[in-house]
């Protein structure tokens, strides 16, 4: 058997550089980079091997061990997770900044590949530095806190385990049904020891994603359910995109007249003014879509994992004779709501419902009630894009919580701009093939409501983890994936401020991102979701502590986050006025470097609820008479909700 003598770390990278995928025939390389922020706990040893060949892999320095994994994690997600980054870290602290990112990339089933540096195999040194110690396991290490986020995690405490657990961490990054965050923890020691790799190891491996058909069977159970429907639904989720089903979807509906409403992450498969695309669907969806979601008799989910901002917390769909159709190729997704389940790949699960369909000559009972549900929503459109503060007088998208801030942002920050307004500009004012990225606080709900795609996969929303930080990182993994478009990073003041490190990322990589960064002064969908559940405003509004009342309630914090960027090298604007938007934009565009736009809206003045209902813990015995009323609008929206 021929042999290569060479480093734990050093067969690392050189398996890495000989993995290739292939997806409908087409062959590309599986892992395009690695980023690193090296410590004690790696740089010897992976940092070793990549110094001295990292062979097709590109070596970034990220700045923040969460920000670079989701960066890598955005990366996937816009490759349709046809294409991965690694991401490796020291020990201790640094590996633990990674487990945020470990949950985003499970809870969204997006592959991510981590190697955290670990503590020393021998045990030598122990407790070495950043070694935290269990006396009663010698074992357990920071890194086992990973096992909990992750897909398939494992530990290479000898160099010849490297390869079994390589070949597996291959195959969970290639499943579609159980990808997500890979965790191969790396002692110290062990990845600067050398061994006798078998030649065969380092072969070139392409590795088929392939379609998983659906059975005839469940085909034949789809047809009969769906002949018995007039009014069903489709909801178009994130597993239709990564299938790249979005020409099937489309052909479908048409074929049968059947509605299609997106999830975030569904979002932008197909254009927002197809006839028969009713847009965000659910918590976070618009009236359109959850109007004939309410009536529909049957609903049927197309990769969707059925979260509760999609189903409302299980309360949209009220009509009595709703029944549940899923297409998915985890048959543990498809089994829920007690659905009739083709277990298969989107594309060709739709496929073969249409061809079975499509002979019984089934169409849907629909008359005029989708084109004027899009219509009456392209009209509150209109309103949103077109709301003006107008002085004491003015009645915000969400009233009565605390209206009297408005006239105080306004002497504050010099800006009565409406959030929604400044969506409705944007939609207009980005180029439509430019991709937007966005993750947490108000925005989400928002842009899956107002923003209308006009391409392809220019929607990137991580909703599952809504995870504070994943905008600017993931902005940079965007614009790696998509190098010759426009990447803007959706982002409210408080996300911002957790994290924005690979910002500085995007100017040492020269890769422009333009940060729309949202300054309401709060952490603003949370102050609403606090007070429309009874609650004052406590600990949400971004406010100096007062001196006489000792409380986080003095004047607003006023940042000038554009004085800041400037100082990392990034073009940056303030924005107060429509006409300052305006301006900033169409100058970012002819900017090399990266840009951000720091635009202060008026709090409260993003949209509201349509019809939807969001299951939240309300407290079920207070002193106030506000919780106690939310309590009971808790309990009679349940009485309406499917208990499972
Ligand atoms: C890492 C993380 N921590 C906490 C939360 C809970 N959370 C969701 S939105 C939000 C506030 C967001 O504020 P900001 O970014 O300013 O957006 P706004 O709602 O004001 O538009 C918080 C604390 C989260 N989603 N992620
Ligand atoms: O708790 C949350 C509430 C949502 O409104 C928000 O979008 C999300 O980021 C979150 O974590
Ligand atoms: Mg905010």
């Amino acid at each position: 058997m021929e042999t290569i003598r060479i480093t734990t770390a050093q067969a690392l990278i050189k398996f890495l550089n000989q993995q290739y995928i292939e997806f409908d025939g087409k062959e590309q390389k599986f892992v395009k980079g690695i980023f690193t922020i090296f410590g004690h706990g790696n740089v010897l040893g992976l940092g070793q091997a990549l110094e001295e060949d990292s062979g097709d892999l590109e070596v970034y320095q990220g700045h923040n061990e969460q920000g670079m994994a989701h960066a890598a994690i955005a990366f996937a997600k816009q490759k349709h997770r046809k294409q991965i980054c690694a991401c490796t870290s020291s020990i201790g602290p640094g590996a633990a900044n990674m487990i945020t990112a470990a949950a985003t990339a499970t809870a969204n089933n997006i592959p991510v590949l981590l190697f955290p540096g670990d503590t020393f195999a021998t045990r030598q040194p122990d407790p070495v530095l950043q070694q935290v110690e269990f006396p009663h396991n010698l074992s357990i290490t920071t890194n086992d806190a990973f096992k909990a986020v992750s897909k398939y995690w494992d530990r290479i405490s000898r160099p010849e385990q490297l390869m079994t657990s390589m070949v597996n961490a291959i195959r969970v990054l290639t499943d579609p049904v159980n990808t997500g965050a890979v965790t191969i923890a790396l002692p110290q020691d062990v990845q600067g020891e050398a061994y006798d790799f078998p030649k065969y190891f380092f072969e070139k491996r392409i590795h088929r994603i392939e379609r998983r058909p659906a059975s005839k069977e469940s085909i034949k159970d789809a047809v009969k359910l769906i002949k018995q429907k007039k009014k069903p639904l489709i909801i178009c989720g994130g597993g239709v995109r990564y299938s790249e089903a979005g020409d099937s979807l489309k052909k479908f509906a048409e074929k049968f007249n059947i509605p299609f409403g997106e999830t975030q992450a569904g979002k932008s498969t197909i254009e927002w003014n197809h006839d028969l695309n009713l847009g965000g669907i659910g918590v976070t969806g618009n009236f359109a879509a959850n109007i004939i979601a309410k009536e529909a008799d049957l609903i049927i989910g197309v990769g969707t994992r059925f979260t509760d901002f999609t189903t409302c917390s299980k309360y949209l769909f009220q009509n009595k004779d709703v029944d549940f159709l899923t297409i998915n190729v985890s048959d543990f997704h498809a089994s829920k709501l007690d659905a009739t389940k083709v277990i298969a790949d989107a594309k060709l699960g739709l496929e073969s419902i249409y061809n079975e369909l499509k002979k019984e000559g089934y169409k849907s009972s629909y008359y005029d009630e989708i084109a004027k549900a899009k219509e009456d929503w392209k009209k509150e459109l209109n309103r949103l894009f077109n709301i003006e503060y107008t002085g004491k007088d003015f009645v915000p998208e969400i009233s009565g919580h605390c209206d009297e801030v408005l006239e105080e942002f306004y002497n504050r920050f010099d800006s009565c701009l409406t959030q929604t307004k400044v969506l409705g500009e944007l939609n207009n004012l980005l180029d439509e093939d430019s991709i937007i990225v966005g993750a947490s606080g108000s925005l989400p709900g928002d842009l899956q409501r107002v923003w209308c795609p006009k391409k392809p996969n220019t929607y990137h929303v991580e909703y599952g983890y809504s995870c504070m930080g994943y905008e600017v990182s993931g902005a940079l993994g965007v614009k790696l994936a998509e190098e010759d478009k426009e990447v803007y990073s959706m982002v409210g003041d408080g996300s911002y401020l957790m994290l924005h490190s690979e910002l500085i990322t995007s100017i040492q990589e020269g890769k422009k991102i333009n940060v729309l960064l949202f300054d309401n002064a709060g952490f603003g969908c949370i102050n609403n979701l606090q007070m429309s559940n009874g609650m004052g405003s406590f600990g949400t509004e971004f406010r100096y502590r007062d001196n006489n009342t000792g409380k986080l309630d003095g004047r607003l914090l006023k940042i000038d986050f554009a004085k800041s960027a400037e100082g990392y090298g990034i073009k940056s604007y303030t924005v107060k006025t429509i006409e300052d938007l305006r301006n900033a934009i169409e100058d970012s565009k002819k900017q090399k470097v990266s840009t951000l736009i720091d635009i202060k809206v008026l709090p409260k003045t993003m949209t509201d609820v349509y019809e939807s209902w969001w299951h939240v813990g309300v407290a079920e015995v207070s002193k106030s008479s506000k919780i106690k009323d939310a309590y009971k609008d808790r309990l009679e929206y349940l009485r309406k909700a499917r208990e499972y």
